[in-house]
């Protein structure tokens, strides 16, 4: 079966390639992705990943499947501000340049690896674009089917390998047994790391590794239990996840715009249901500026300032835009359509 060049179908061939050839930059734009590739920024990026690290002929996946299975999964993102598919192609191209860390050179297997760029485009589908907490206020049928625990995280995955079920879309069917079972617990367990209530043990764990930080010779890192080695890869994904604010201040503040309408919506539907409204969802009262500046020194600064530790120096410069971007929404509290500030 003849694939597309790109995985997808295109009226820019040219520009889209050369928005693909920054695979490998932190600096990728994903807007852009999604306009030139006709609305497939997931399928358009995961399949440039798979190409570029070679996974189809190692784990000879078809690529007819790999497409059928992306384009599948890409249709089962929702149609929301944020959580969207757009989200999902972001987390999976910086999980890609997490991995290629100098400080990780050869610490992790094609299988860890592969596992690592699944969990990262499956990691938020079918997101409905409201937090656990509102599904839990709310008695939602995904509440009640996951005991209120990692509601929506349990339910990406669950969606996620249910994709797989169909012959013509499992990329794993020439996995060996052993792999597939490996595969799916380290999936299982990046994805559910994902859940921001498990933000502070997470970060705890991390930062204990990195005072005990074993390296070699040429600074590399040493992970010798799966323990070590998933809790690397589970910070990865966090990292990944909470990358916005690292990330070129432009693309930074579109993600911004995106979050906080998801937020303001979910306010919207709390305000007809007479429920409390859930902190920075109340479009009335926006601070937008004030929160991107809480969320950076609280969240994702403590984060990203321990996993430069632990992979120093390569993410030095991702800090170095972290903290240039939290001095931007410093000189511009209450200014951007910011009148109603408070
Ligand atoms: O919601 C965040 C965690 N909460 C925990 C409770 O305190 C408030 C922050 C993380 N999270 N989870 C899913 C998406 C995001 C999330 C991702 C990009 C965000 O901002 C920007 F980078 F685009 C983002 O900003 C919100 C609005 C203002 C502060 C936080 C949030
Ligand atoms: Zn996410």
């Amino acid at each position: 079966v003849n694939v597309p060049e790109l995985g997808v179908e295109t009226q820019y061939p040219q520009e889209l390639a050369d928005v693909l050839s920054r695979i490998n930059d932190w600096g990728l734009d994903t807007f852009k992705v999604e306009e030139l590739s006709d609305q497939r920024p997931l399928t358009a990026i995961t399949y440039r990943i798979f190409q570029e690290r070679e996974l189809c002929r190692i784990y000879s996946i078809e690529q007819s499947t790999l497409l059928k299975y992306l384009l599948t999964l890409e249709d089962h993102y929702q149609q929301v501000p944020y959580h969207n598919k757009a989200h999902g192609a972001d987390v999976c191209q910086s999980m890609h340049v997490l991995l290629n860390a100098s400080a990780l050179d050869g610490v992790f297997t094609e299988l860890e690896i592969m596992s690592a760029i699944f969990a990262s485009a499956v990691h938020d589908v079918d997101h409905p674009g409201v937090t656990n907490q509102f599904l839990i206020n709310t008695n939602s049928d995904l509440a009640i089917m996951y005991n209120d625990e990692s509601v929506l995280e349990n339910h990406h995955l669950a969606v996620a390998f249910k994709l797989l079920q169909s012959q013509e879309r499992n990329i794993f069917s020439n996995l060996t047994t052993k792999q597939m079972k490996t595969l799916r617990k380290m999936v299982i367990d990046m994805v559910l790391a994902t859940d921001m209530s498990k933000h502070m043990q997470l970060l705890a764990d991390l930062k204990t590794m990195v005072e005990s930080k074993k390296v070699t010779g040429n600074n590399i890192i040493m992970l010798e239990t799966y323990d070590d080695r998933i809790q690397v890869l589970q910070n990865m994904i966090h990292c990944a996840d909470l990358s916005n604010p690292t990330k070129p201040l432009d693309i930074y503040t579109r993600w911004t715009d995106r979050i906080m309408e998801e937020f303001w919506r979910q306010g919207d539907k709390e305000r007809d249901l007479r429920l409390e409204i859930s902190p920075m969802c109340d479009r009335r009262v926006a601070s937008v500026e004030k929160s991107q500046i809480g969320f950076i020194e609280f969240i994702v600064h403590p984060l990203w300032e321990t996993w430069a530790d632990l992979v120093y120096p390569d993410a030095n410069n991702i800090l170095e835009t972290l903290e240039q971007n939290r001095d931007w929404y410093q000189s511009h509290i209450g200014q951007e359509n910011g009148a109603l500030s408070s």
